[in-house]
């Protein structure tokens, strides 16, 4: 087994160079991972070619290489597969490798601007909660089950799916949630997964300093939906002005859900406050401790793949209603003295920040101050910086701008940027504190009792990236922590 033939079937080839019936004993995109036996293939990147590393892989032991041009030198015993596409190689060869994991597990993709792990992570809830074995790829973690992997990326690369995928089929997971990002879709980190079925959220602005244009970052999403086969569904928020258009070319099972649209799957909003939200599923009232509208909308989404996947109509409703909020996605607390009301949110696109403020305008008294602190990462779509700053002075009585991940850029040209969102009007509400830390403290200073205050952009974030190294950091835990050394 795995052989270099096997591993290499579907795999579009335009040249082979030397034996292709080898065993292979693991393979990798990273030459710096490369051991005796191993097949490197080598990816065109944006910050490197792994085409150049081709000698040091081979160096460390590698007997094969898939790349995009075959090297002029020649290296005795190595076999050289040349192909057309090495991201989508990689792809086909991992899924191969790990015996198509995919295939043997009902497999859902989320996609989306915003909801992606909110509702794969509810799915992962709401399953484990009916008793099966269910798996998890996401933004803030993988689980397999009862394990826990962290990771860096929200769709990883195809190799790492399909190990997981592959660990997920020895643990005997039946079901696996996993979110499916723009990135992911246009890198061929997904090609060739066999999805049972896959849901589109919703699509606003996002991403552009990687994809040329809006209609380009929508037509990649779209790609997932293209893709599906006949017996899979695929699900869309009606709701959303490119919902029906994400399923235009799909062979799948179409759905549609929506909470203000004719739909297959509708919800009522009935109540909607701090305690949470009344709904009406199907003639049904559920109550779920989850916040918001677009809670309403990502709850609706989870009944409907549960009951895609043949999950019984009570079970399902029951399930639902005792689903827990997701680390970081409108994850909130009241002090004890004061009464303040501190809210985390990963909220870091202008339309999750406007979703959040409204959320939290709708529901509160306005007889408090509502105080936003946020900022924008950076090496990150610089577009949405001044559009952020515009919503969070038009939704809050305060707003501290702050630095989110700098990563490789100047926090203070960043705060810049975003101040210039700001109109000249609601200058008097406006500071700007490069420190997270500080603007976070001081916020909770400004805090009158009843008053709320909304961190926006890192929630269940654990670090803060400054120039490549990451140092601890955590919003809940500074917001609680100094809520309490300031006695309030
Ligand atoms: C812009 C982007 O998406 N970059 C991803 C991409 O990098 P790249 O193609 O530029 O790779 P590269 O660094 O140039 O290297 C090219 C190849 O040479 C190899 N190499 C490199 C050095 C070496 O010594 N030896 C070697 O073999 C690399 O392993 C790679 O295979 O492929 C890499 C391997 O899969 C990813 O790690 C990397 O993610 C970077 C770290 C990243 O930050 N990505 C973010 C933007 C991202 O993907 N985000 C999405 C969306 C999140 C959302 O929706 O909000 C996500 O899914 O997480
Ligand atoms: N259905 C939704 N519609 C609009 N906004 C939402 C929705 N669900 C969640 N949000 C808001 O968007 C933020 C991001 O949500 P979530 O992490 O679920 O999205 P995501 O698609 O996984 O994002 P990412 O691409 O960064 O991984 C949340 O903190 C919340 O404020
Ligand atoms: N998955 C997103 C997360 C952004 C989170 C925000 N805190 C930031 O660092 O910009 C990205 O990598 O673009
Ligand atoms: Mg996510």
């Amino acid at each position: 087994m795995n052989t270099l033939k096997d591993i290499l079937y579907r795999v579009p080839i335009e040249a082979v160079e030397g034996n292709t019936s080898q065993q292979v004993r693991e393979i990798h995109i990273d030459s710096r991972k490369v051991g005796l036996n191993d097949l490197f293939i080598a990816i065109k990147g944006n910050a490197s070619d792994g085409h150049d590393f081709i000698e040091i892989a081979i160096q460390q032991g590698a007997l094969a290489i898939v790349c995009e041009e075959i090297p002029v030198s020649s290296f005795k015993g190595v076999t050289f597969i040349k192909v057309t596409d090495s991201r989508l190689a990689a792809a086909y060869i991992a899924s191969n490798f790990y015996n198509n994991p995919s295939k043997k597990i009902k497999l859902v993709g989320i996609t989306g601007t915003n909801g992606k792990t909110t509702i794969s992570s509810l799915l992962f809830q709401h399953f484990k909660s009916l008793g099966k074995k269910v798996g998890l790829i996401s933004t803030v973690n993988i689980k397999v089950n009862e394990l826990i992997y962290p990771t860096k990326l929200t769709t990883p690369d195809s190799l790492s799916i399909n190990y997981y995928l592959n660990e997920m089929c020895d643990e005997g997971v039946e079901y696996a949630f996993m979110e499916v990002s723009s990135h992911g879709i246009d890198q061929q980190r997904t090609a060739g997964l066999d999805f049972a079925g896959a849901v589109f959220t919703n699509l606003s602005h996002d991403h552009l300093d990687y994809h040329p244009s809006f209609s380009a970052y929508r037509d990649v999403k779209k790609k997932l939906f293209d893709d599906l086969p006949k017996n899979a569904f695929a699900l869309t928020n009606e709701d959303d002005k490119n919902g029906i258009f994400m399923l235009q070319n799909s062979k799948a099972k179409k759905y549609t859900y929506a909470l203000k649209s004719h739909a297959d799957f509708r919800a009522k909003i009935l109540e909607n406050n701090f305690d949470g939200l009344l709904l009406k599923i199907n003639d049904q009232e559920v109550f779920s401790s989850l916040i918001g509208s677009f809670n309403a909308s990502n709850l609706l989404a989870v009944y409907a793949v549960a009951k895609l996947l043949g999950v019984d109509e009570l079970e399902n409703l029951k399930t639902i209603s005792g689903l827990k909020a997701v680390a970081g996605r409108f994850q909130y607390f009241v002090s004890k003295k004061d009464k303040i009301t501190g809210i985390i949110d990963y909220a870091h696109t202008p339309d999750a920040l406007k979703n959040v403020l409204e959320t939290i305008t709708d529901i509160r008294t306005k007889n408090e101050q509502l105080i936003t602190v946020v900022g924008c990462g950076g090496d990150r779509d610089p577009s949405k910086r001044p559009l952020m700053a515009t919503i969070a002075a038009n939704l809050s009585n305060q707003v501290i701008l702050t630095s989110d991940n700098p990563r490789t850029e100047d926090p203070e040209a960043i705060i810049k940027a975003m101040e210039a969102g700001v109109n000249p009007v609601d200058a008097s509400k406006l500071l700007s504190i490069t420190s997270r830390k500080q603007a976070i403290k001081t916020a909770c200073k400004m805090a009158q009792p009843g008053d709320i205050i909304l961190v926006a952009g890192k929630g269940h974030e654990t670090y803060q990236e400054v120039n490549g190294v990451r140092s601890p950091f955590n919003d809940l835990e500074i917001l609680t922590e100094t809520l309490i050394n300031l006695n309030k």
